[in-house]
This record gives C-alpha cells, structure tokens and sequence, in this order.
C-alpha cells in the first residue's frame, strides 16, 4: 500500500515535470508564484490572506496542468484541424483564463492596499 502511494506520487512528479519542461505558460506560472510568496513574505500576510493566496495559486497550476493534458490528449486522438477539437481546447484555455483572472482579482484585493502603504 505504501509502495504503491510512493509510485503514484512519482507519475504524478513526472506528469509535473513533463508539463514545465513543455509549456512555458506552466513556467511563467511557478515564476508567479515564487514571484507572490516572497512578496507575501516582505507584506507578513496574515494567515487567512495567505490561505487566499495559496488557494489561488492551487487553482491556476491545476487548471495549467489539466489545459495541458486535454491539449496533449487533443493532439493524440486529433492531430488534424478539427472543430471540435478547436471547442475543446478553446474551452479548456477558457478555464485558465478564469482561474487566472480569479487570482490577479485575490492578488489586488490583498496586495493593492499594502503596495499603497508601502509607498
Ligand atoms: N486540432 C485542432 N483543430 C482546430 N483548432 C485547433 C487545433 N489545435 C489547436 N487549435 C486552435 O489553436 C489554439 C491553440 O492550440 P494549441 O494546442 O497550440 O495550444 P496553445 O494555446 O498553444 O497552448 P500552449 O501554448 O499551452 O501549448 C486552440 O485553442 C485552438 O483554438
């Protein structure tokens, strides 16, 4: 049982290292990130703001990491135009997009305020 935890959590590091060797959007999101943690770091967030904080930056990798796996499979099962295939991963684009959006949105909510005080 243990060994099998372990092998589950090594496919899922390779699924993460495919993504970030492959996709520079992946990229530029895991810079974000280190990006808002050293700033929440020099604001000191409270808890619950870092709770907000986290909780976006959850939402952005997983839907980064899913749109990468909808477009890889796409590309298996269709490698040729399709429309169908334009649906789906125009839907699956819209979805990072909205987490994306949802996190700038969290971000100027609790960062906005202490920039201004900062300055
Ligand atoms: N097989 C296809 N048939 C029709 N349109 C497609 C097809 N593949 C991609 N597209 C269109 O091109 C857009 C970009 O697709 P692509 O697979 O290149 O992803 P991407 O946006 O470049 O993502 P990434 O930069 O993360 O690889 C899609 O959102 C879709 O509108």
């Amino acid at each position: 049982m243990k060994g099998k935890h372990r092998i589950g959590f090594s496919y899922a590091c390779n699924g993460i290292k495919e993504v970030f060797k492959s996709e520079i959007n992946f990229r530029l999101h895991i810079i974000s990130t280190i990006i808002v943690i050293s700033a929440g770091l020099l604001f000191q967030l409270s808890p619950i703001e870092w709770a907000f904080i986290f909780f976006c930056i959850g939402i952005v990798l997983v839907a980064e990491l899913l749109n990468s796996a909808i477009e890889k499979a796409m590309d298996y099962i269709k490698p040729e135009i399709h429309p169908t295939a334009k649906v789906i991963k125009d839907i699956s684009a819209g979805a990072v997009l909205i987490a994306a959006i949802t996190a700038a949105i969290i971000g100027t909510i609790i960062f906005l305020p202490k920039i201004s005080n900062y300055f």
